[in-house]
C-alpha cells in the first residue's frame, strides 16, 4: 500500500512538529512518523523535565536563603516522588496539547519508525509505504558513553529522569552543558557530587573566567571537580561503582555514575543510503543553509544535522525550511550566527557572541573587555558570598557588542533582550544611553565601562 503526501516528517521532536505544524499551516498534507512519546528529547527528557529539576533544586536553594534571613523553615528535603508527579503532569500537558493540534491540523500522526526506501518514499515499521515530494528528516540524537569496560554500569541523562529519589554520592562524567546542569541540580537536592572532566575546565567555548568561577561557586557549594581526569573503566563495588583512571586509581565508591559525554545523531536505523543521503564522518546529515541534504526533496533539521543541538535551532530552521517549500518564500536562510544560549547551572551561565579569546582570534588587539563582578542583593542580605559575574566584548573604535557574558542569579531571563540588542549591531554608547532599572542585576549590563 502506498499513500501520497507533500510532506512526510521523520521524527516528532522540536524540529519535526514545528515542521509539520508550519507545513500544515501552509496547507501541506503531512505524515508525521514518531514511535515513542511526542516532543522529543526536549519534551521528555531534555529541557522541560532539566527545568523543572533546576526549578527544584533553585527553590532548595531559596529555602536554604530563607533559613538565614530568619524565616523559621524546618528543614525541607525534597520529596521526589511529589515533585516527579507536578512535572510529569505539566510534560502529560504538553503531549495532550500536541496531539490536539496535530488533529486539528489533520496531520496523520503514525506512531511508528520510519526508514528511506528512496527520496521520496518511506516505510513505516509495519510495513506501509508513503510517497511524497518532500522528506524531512528531524529523528534527533542519542546520549553516547565512552567505550570502556564497565561503561554499562553508569547511566545518562535519560536515565537521570527515572530516579525517584537523590542518590547520596554521584560520579558525574563530563564537562559539557548536561554535566554542569545535572552536578547543579543533584547538588542542591542533597547527593554529594564529584564531577570527571577529561579536559583542563568545563564547557569549552564558553566564556573562560566565567567558567572558572562557575566552577568556584559549585566548590563552594560542595561539588568536587577532577580536572584532566582519564577515565579507563567503571567497576562494580559494593552495590555501587568505582571509576578508574588510566594511570591505575581507583575513586571511592559511588551509588550511581552518569556519563554526559555527548549526544550522537540518530542517522543509523534510516537507511539513507537508499535515499543516497550524505552524512559527516560523525553520522550527521549535511545540510546547506537552507537545510537541504545533498538529494533533492530530502531536508533535516535539528539534532540529527551538523546545526547548534538547541531547542530553538530545530524550531526556527524547521518553520523557515517550511516556509520555503510550502509558504512561497524563497530566500529563507536561518541566521545561526549569535545564538543566546543558557546553560542551567546555579547560578545560570548566560552567553551570546564572541567571547574574549574567540574576538582577538578574529579582531586582534581591536578587542575591548568590559567587566562587573558583585553580589545580588539577596546573597549580600543573606551574607552568602556568591557573586555574579558580567562581562562585555565589544570590537573596533566604535566599541561594537560582539559578546555578552553573563553568570549569575537571572542570567537566563536577562539575557534574551540584550541578545536582540547585539544582533542588531549595537555599541557600548548605546548601552551607556540606556537608562538603568535600579536596583537590578540586570542593570550591571548597560553601566560597565
Ligand atoms: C538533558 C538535556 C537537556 C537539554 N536542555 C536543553 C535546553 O535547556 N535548551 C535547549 O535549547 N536545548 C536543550 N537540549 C537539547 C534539545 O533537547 C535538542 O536540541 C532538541 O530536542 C532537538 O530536537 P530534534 O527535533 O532535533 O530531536 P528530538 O527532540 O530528539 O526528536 C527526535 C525524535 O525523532 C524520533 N525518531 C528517531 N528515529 C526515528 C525514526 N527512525 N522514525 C521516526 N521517528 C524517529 C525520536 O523518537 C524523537 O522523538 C537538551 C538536551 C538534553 C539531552
Ligand atoms: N541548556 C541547554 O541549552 C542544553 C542543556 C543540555 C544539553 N544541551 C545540548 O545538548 C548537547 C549535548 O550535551 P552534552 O553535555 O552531552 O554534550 P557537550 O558536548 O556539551 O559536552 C560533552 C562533554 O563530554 C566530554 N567528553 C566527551 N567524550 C568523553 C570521554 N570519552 N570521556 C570523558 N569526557 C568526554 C567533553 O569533553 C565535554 O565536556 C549540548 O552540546 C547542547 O547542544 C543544551
Amino acid at each position: 500500500m502506498s499513500k501520497d503526501f507533500d510532506l512526510i516528517v521523520i521524527g516528532g521532536g522540536s524540529g519535526g512538529l514545528a515542521g509539520a505544524f508550519r507545513a500544515a499551516e501552509h496547507g501541506a498534507r503531512v505524515a508525521l512518523l514518531e514511535p515513542a512519546l511526542l516532543g522529543g528529547t526536549c519534551v521528555n527528557v531534555g529541557c522541560v523535565p532539566k527545568k523543572a529539576m533546576w526549578l527544584a533544586a533553585d527553590v532548595a536553594h531559596k529555602l536554604q536563603l530563607a533559613r538565614t534571613l530568619g524565616f523559621a523553615l524546618p528543614p525541607a528535603p525534597l520529596d521526589w516522588p511529589t515533585f516527579i508527579a507536578h512535572r510529569q503532569r505539566y510534560i502529560g500537558n504538553i503531549h495532550d496539547s500536541y496531539r490536539k493540534r496535530l488533529e486539528a491540523s489533520g496531520i496523520a500522526l503514525l506512531p511508528m519508525r520510519g526508514h528511506f526506501v528512496d527520496a521520496h518514499t518511506v516505510e513505516c515499521h509495519d510495513g506501509v509505504r508513503l510517497g511524497a515530494k518532500h522528506i524531512l528528516i528531524a529523528t534527533g540524537g542519542h546520549a553516547v558513553k565512552p567505550d570502556i569496560p564497565g561503561a554499562e554500569l553508569g547511566g545518562v541523562s535519560d536515565h537521570f529522569f527515572d530516579w525517584t529519589a537523590a542518590p547520596e554520592r554521584v560520579a558525574i562524567v563530563g564537562g559539557g552543558y548536561i554535566a554542569v546542569e545535572l552536578a547543579g541540580v543533584l547538588q542542591a537536592l542533597g547527593s554529594r557530587v564529584e564531577v570527571f572532566v577529561r579536559g583542563p575546565r568545563l564547557l569549552d567555548g564558553f566564556e573562560a573566567e566565567l567558567t572558572e568561577q562557575l566552577a568556584e561557586d559549585y566548590r563552594q557549594a560542595g561539588v568536587h571537580f577532577h580536572f584532566q581526569h582519564r577515565l579507563a573503566a567503571v567497576e562494580a563495588v559494593g552495590g555501587g561503582v568505582q571509576l578508574r583512571a588510566v594511570d591505575g586509581e581507583p575513586t571511592p565508591r559511588f551509588d550511581a555514575a552518569l556519563f554526559a559525554t555527548g549526544r550522537r545523531a540518530n542517522t543509523a536505523a534510516l537507511r539513507l543510503d537508499a535515499a543516497g543521503v550524505a552524512t559527516d564522518a560523525r553520522g550527521r546529515i549535511v545540510v546547506d543553509a537552507l537545510h537541504a541534504t545533498n538529494v533533492a526533496g530530502v531536508h533535516a533539521v535539528g539534532d540529527v544535522t551538523t546545526n547548534l543541538a538547541l531547542t530553538p535551532v530545530a524550531i526556527a530552521a524547521a518553520r523557515r525550511l517550511m516556509g520555503r517549500l510550502f509558504g512561497g518564500r524563497s530566500d529563507n536562510a536561518l541566521d545561526q550566527s549569535d545564538i543566546a544560549t543558557v546553560v542551567f547551572s546555579h547560578p545560570p551561565l548566560a552567553t551570546v557572541g564572541l567571547t574574549e579569546a574567540q574576538a582577538r582570534e578574529r579582531h586582534g588587539s581591536d578587542v575591548h573587555v568590559y567587566r562587573s563582578g558583585f553580589r545580588p542583593m539577596l546573597n549580600a542580605l543573606a551574607d552568602v558570598p556568591q557573586r555574579s559575574a558580567f562581562k562585555l566584548v565589544c570590537v573596533g573604535e566604535q566599541r561594537r557588542v560582539a559578546g555578552i557574558h553573563l553568570l549569575g542569579d537571572g542570567a537566563d531571563e536577562i539575557l534574551q533582550g540584550f541578545a536582540v540588542a547585539l544582533k542588531r549591531g549595537i555599541t557600548l554608547d548605546d548601552l551607556h544611553e540606556t537608562i538603568a532599572i535600579h536596583p537590578t542585576s540586570a542593570e550591571e549590563v548597560v553601566l560597565m565601562r
